[in-house]
């Protein structure tokens, strides 16, 4: 078998006394959507920041892409590839949707987010972000502000940039969160059409969605992976029923 896009093996992390991430080990294949479940606290952020370099492991191994990640900052990260999205903290609030997106265009060639006055008048970064706007169908909002986007808009365009990226992988923190139903029915058929282009490793309170998206699920309780397998597999177990499952 061919090796997986990102494979965590023996990631441990503590804060304190507490140990947060245990041991974990946790694979992404190409083309697949893994879901990670479980309970508040049990750690699934903290696995997205240490596999996004916001945090690093006390122990363990990241790869990615055919590389060690140890002692990549997070922007060398998102340069190999790796699109965490839903940090809204990278949206500009006052600047066009279109800009935001050719924003991400310009990091992903290279130049950071240093030249924030020329983008605006490069038609090629243009073009690119009205590209990466229509597939998550934003275009008709690209001269308005970010911050006059409503809450599922917001989402939609930290998709759009992450698109732009062109990942190979991308981290997602509960996508689905404070989205009404339309709004995650609609994200959920575009996130089943995303995985074919980079696989997702996806965080997700929603059981509605992890069960209609989910290849693959993995549950986290108490910063170890307690069970692991196809949604049928996870519906099925009794370690799961009781420790998470259960509370529904
Ligand atoms: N920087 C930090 N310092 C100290 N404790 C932390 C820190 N970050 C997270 N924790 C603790 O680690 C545990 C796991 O947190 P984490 O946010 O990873 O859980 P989670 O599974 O994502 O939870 P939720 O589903 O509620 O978002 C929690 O007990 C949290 O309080």
């Amino acid at each position: 078998m061919t090796e997986p896009v990102l494979s965590l093996s023996g990631v441990t992390r503590s804060f304190g006394a507490l140990k947060v991430s245990d041991a974990v080990d946790l694979d992404l294949r190409a083309g697949e959507i893994h879901a990670l479940i479980g309970p508040n606290g049990a750690g699934k952020s903290t696995l997205i920041k240490l596999i996004s370099g916001e945090i690093e492991p006390d122990a363990g191994r990241i790869r990615f892409a055919g590389r060690d990640l140890q002692g990549l900052d997070q922007a060398a990260r998102a340069r190999l590839g790796l699109a965490r999205t839903f940090q809204v903290s990278s949206l500009i609030p006052d600047f066009s949707v279109r800009r935001n997106v050719m924003l991400a265009v310009q990091a992903r060639e290279g130049s950071g987010f240093g030249f924030v006055r020329q983008v605006s008048g490069d038609s090629r970064l243009g073009d690119a972000a009205m590209t990466a706007l229509g597939r998550v169908g934003l275009q008709d909002r690209a001269q308005v502000p970010a911050a006059e986007l409503s809450h599922g808009e917001r989402r939609l365009l930290e998709i759009a940039m992450a698109l732009a990226l062109r990942p190979r992988a991308f981290l997602m923190d509960e996508p689905m969160a404070g989205l009404g139903s339309e709004g995650s029915g609609a994200l959920i058929g575009f996130l089943d059409s995303l995985r074919g282009e980079a696989p997702i490793l996806l965080v997700e309170h929603d059981m509605d969605a992890v069960f209609a998206l989910a290849d693959r699920i993995s549950v986290l309780v108490g910063g170890r992976v307690i069970a692991h397998g196809s949604p049928d597999d996870i519906r099925a177990d009794a370690d799961v029923r009781a420790a998470y499952l259960g509370e529904e």
